[in-house]
């Protein structure tokens, strides 16, 4: 594919690029788009960190991580052209004087593109950093990484830190699952197709699942996770994001803002979880040793550095509850885990069964369709429908069996190699398209729902409930959809083909 000639050149500039996220993910994807010809021939790319390196041994150390962590084939006409772009800088992010590196290294006459891949305490003297050696004007864009805050008091301080420097149409705050191919299909799966669009709520819908199970653990992020939980890494943006887009109204059109104050308006519906309904709504776990595709994994609390006294949570259930028009009576349950089985993160949307069964005793239950939509990994979308089993009976009765419709992804686009979340947020920045970014709002909102839920498991002083690592998760999990006779999708370990 080759770039737009509107698309213009920039100075990308990579703070903490030596960290964990720029090497693993995102020095990676501007590869790939160095590769895919998508990054303007003038574009520049500038790492900066504090540790004293030089350009080239920068360079070297980019190759390295492309090469670990990109493409398995290295194309070595690619990495000729990236190397050419690159650039490092040192500085300490918290001290102003040391930005006045930034005159040599930036043209102020360029869009300018600051992605704060460090932890986000220090957003607030970047931005400040920034502003005193005078390069931040209305070109200047910033990104922020998640998680935005511990809290919602929290995040409104970062946020107000960032808010004194940019205006919000200048920030762009990350969540990845919105830059996922398959999460961007729910929209087109919604919209582009009247049979859903005319089946989307609680006249139809019986219930929502949305899963996204991990079987990796805490990967010596203790320190992260511990103060984190499952709570704020992942209910808090990317559950809440996933459900925003199945949940929400249609926007008037694609902008931005239009599909924000959509997705902001279904977290504002959302009913709140407090200790009248904690106990009934939610399932907290924390993983014990166990295996783990057949390999044996310690647990939460034998990770290296951990406090062996935590109570963090590293699996989550919830009942959500959406309190609007389309989706009274609807239930969302989402449930998200660390060392479960397998990778897989999935929405499984079950329609109502039919009003009444013409089929006879032998079809008494006549089971519900089932609309799956493969987030990842095998992505692609299935639908199960009820067919008669071809052939003649005595009776003349019908046999019934449950097929399923499956649009695989890598069967149907076979050609077109499936990009990584974050190559295509990196192009939406460059583009200064704010559609896949996060708006404050909604931040705040997400925070708040949470908050309300992380408070009443303060106050019920109850542990997480243990669960051996390789297993779905704790029993109460199973409880929690079983009250109302209904049951956790079964998730496949792995449907590709061999
Ligand atoms: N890693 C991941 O998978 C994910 C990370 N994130 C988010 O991305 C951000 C970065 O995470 P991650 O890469 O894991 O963190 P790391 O700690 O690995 O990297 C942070 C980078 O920031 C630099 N840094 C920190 N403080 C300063 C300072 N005062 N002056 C100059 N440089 C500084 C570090 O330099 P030094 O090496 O010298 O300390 C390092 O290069 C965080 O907000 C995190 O929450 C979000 C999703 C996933
Ligand atoms: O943001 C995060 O996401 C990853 C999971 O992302 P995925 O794209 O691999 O599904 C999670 O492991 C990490 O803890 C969290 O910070």
């Amino acid at each position: 594919m080759v770039m737009d000639n509107s698309f213009e050149p920039c100075d990308f500039v990579l703070f903490g690029t030596l960290g964990d996220l720029s090497r693993r993910k995102l020095l990676p994807s501007l590869y790939q788009l160095e590769k895919a010809e998508l990054l303007h021939p003038e574009t520049k790319i500038i790492g900066v960190a504090r540790q004293d390196v030089s350009t080239e041994d920068y360079k070297i150390e980019v190759r390295k991580n492309i090469e670990k962590f990109g493409d398995k084939d290295f194309c070595e006409e690619t990495w000729a052209r990236m190397e050419e772009r690159l650039q490092y800088a040192c500085v300490d992010m918290k001290n102003t004087e040391s930005y006045q590196v930034f005159d040599s290294v930036v043209d102020a006459k360029r869009t300018m593109v600051c992605y704060l891949a460090t932890p986000p305490a220090i957003y607030g003297d970047i931005c400040r950093g920034l502003h005193s050696c005078n390069i931040i004007d209305s070109s200047v864009r910033v990104v922020l990484e998640k998680p935005i805050g511990h809290d919602l008091e929290s995040s409104k301080i970062i946020n107000d830190q960032v808010s004194e420097y940019f205006k919000e149409s200048q920030i762009y705050r990350i969540d990845h699952y919105l830059g996922k191919e398959t999460v961007l299909n729910l929209i087109a799966l919604r919209f582009a197709n009247s049979i859903f669009a005319t089946n989307w709520d609680h006249n139809s819908i019986d219930h929502v699942q949305i899963t996204v199970a991990e079987s990796v653990g805490i990967e010596g992020r203790w320190g992260y996770f511990d103060d984190a939980g499952q709570m704020r890494d992942m209910v808090q943006n990317h559950l809440l994001q996933v459900l925003s887009l199945i949940a929400m109204e249609p926007p008037a059109n694609l902008n931005a803002d239009s599909i924000r104050d959509e997705k902001l308006k279904v977290l504002k519906a959302l009913r709140p979880i407090n200790l009248s309904n904690i106990n009934e709504s939610t399932v907290r776990g924390q993983y014990t040793s166990g295996f783990v595709k057949g390999e044996e994994v310690p647990g939460y609390l034998e990770e290296e550095g951990a406090n062996t006294r935590s109570r963090t949570e590293t699996f989550v259930a919830i009942k959500a509850d959406i309190d609007n028009w389309r989706w009274a009576g609807v239930p969302f349950y989402l449930r998200t885990g660390k060392r479960l089985p397998t990778k897989v993160s999935e929405v499984v949307i079950y329609f109502k069964r039919q009003p009444h069964n013409l089929f006879g005793d032998s079809f008494q239950n006549l089971p519900p369709n089932k609309l799956v939509i493969r987030l990842q990994p095998d992505e692609g979308v299935e639908i199960t429908v009820m067919n008669k089993v071809p052939g003649l009976t005595s009776s003349g009765s019908m046999d019934l069996q449950k097929s399923k419709l499956d649009l695989s992804f890598s069967e149907a686009f076979s050609e077109e190699r499936i990009p990584d979340a974050y190559e295509k947020l990196l192009l939406e920045v460059m583009l200064g398209n704010q559609a896949l970014f996060v708006r404050r709002d909604e931040i705040e909102q997400a925070w708040n729902w949470v908050d309300s839920i992380l408070e009443a498991w303060k106050h019920t002083n109850e542990p997480p409930e243990p669960y051996q690592a390789g297993t779905w998760g704790p029993v109460d999990s199973i409880g929690l959809l079983a009250r109302a006779n209904r049951s956790w999708y079964e998730s496949k370990i792995s449907r590709k083909k061999k």
